[in-house]
C-alpha cells in the first residue's frame, strides 16, 4: 500500500479576516489562501482596503476578527517577520544613506537571501552605477527599483507587494513580473495589490477582489 502524500499547508491562510475603523468595516470577513508557488492578485477600487489588508497581514495593523496562519501555524510576530517581506506604497529608505548602504542596512535587519550579492541585486533592478548615489537623489522610479532590490535580497518566502508597479516604466513593470515569477519558481508566494492596469505575473495566480466580493 502506498501512502498518499499529505499536501503541505498553504504558505498563508486567512479565515474570517476583517478590519474596521471607528466601528466601520473596511474589509471582510475574508477567507483566502496562498500556496507556495502562487500569486494572489488583490484587486479593488481606490479605498477598497487593499493597503489595509496587506498591513494587517504584515502585522502592522491589528485585525478586528479572524485568523492568519503561516505554514499551517497561527502567525505570531516572529513568524511574520521571518516569513514576510513587505513592499509598501512608500519606499522604506534612509534618505542620507547611499543606495548600497541602504541595502546593507536592510539586509542587516532582515537577513539576506543566500547566493545573492548587493551589487548583483542592484544590477538585476537596473541600478548598476547608482551604488554610491544618496537615496534622496534618486527618482521615484529609481527608489522603487532600489526597494525591489531589497525585496530580491530578502530571504522571506512571502512577498506582500502594495502597488509594486507604481512609478515604474514599462521595463520596470516587466522587471516586477520577472521577479515575481522567479520568486514563485523558487517556492515563494506573493500577494500583489493593483488597480488592474498592468499586473500580469505570468504564473499561477488567484484573485481576491475587495469591495466586490471574492473571485
Ligand atoms: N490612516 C488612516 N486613517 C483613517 N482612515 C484610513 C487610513 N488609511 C486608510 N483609511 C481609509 O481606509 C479605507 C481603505 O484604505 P486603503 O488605503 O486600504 O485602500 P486601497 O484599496 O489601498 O486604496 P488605493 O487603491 O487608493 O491605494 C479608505 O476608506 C481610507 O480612506
Amino acid at each position: 500500500m502506498t501512502d498518499t502524500p499529505i499536501p503541505p499547508p498553504p504558505l498563508l491562510a486567512a479565515r474570517g479576516l476583517s478590519f474596521a475603523r471607528n466601528e466601520e468595516a473596511v474589509f471582510g470577513p475574508l477567507d483566502f489562501a496562498v500556496d507556495a508557488g502562487e500569486a494572489l492578485l488583490v484587486r479593488g477600487d481606490n479605498g477598497a482596503g487593499k493597503t489595509t489588508l496587506l498591513r494587517v497581514l504584515a502585522g502592522l495593523l491589528r485585525a478586528e476578527r479572524g485568523e492568519v496562519d503561516i505554514d499551517g501555524h497561527r502567525a505570531g510576530h516572529h513568524d511574520r517577520s521571518r516569513a514576510i517581506a513587505y513592499l509598501g506604497h512608500l519606499p522604506a529608505l534612509k534618505a542620507d544613506l547611499t543606495a548600497l548602504e541602504n541595502l546593507r542596512f536592510l539586509c542587516g535587519l532582515q537577513g539576506q537571501r543566500s547566493r545573492q550579492t548587493l551589487e548583483g541585486a542592484m544590477n538585476i533592478v537596473g541600478l548598476s552605477g547608482y551604488e554610491d548615489a544618496l537615496s534622496r537623489q534618486l527618482s521615484a522610479g529609481q527608489k522603487k527599483r532600489l526597494s525591489l532590490a531589497r525585496l530580491w535580497l530578502s530571504p522571506a518566502p512571502l512577498w506582500l507587494l502594495d502597488e509594486p508597479y507604481a512609478n515604474l516604466d514599462l521595463d520596470g513593470i516587466h522587471l516586477v513580473n520577472r521577479m515575481i515569477s522567479a520568486h514563485l519558481r523558487e517556492g515563494g508566494a506573493a500577494l500583489v495589490t493593483t488597480h488592474g492596469a498592468y499586473a500580469a505575473p505570468p504564473v499561477r495566480t488567484r484573485e481576491l477582489v475587495l469591495g466586490g466580493g471574492d473571485a
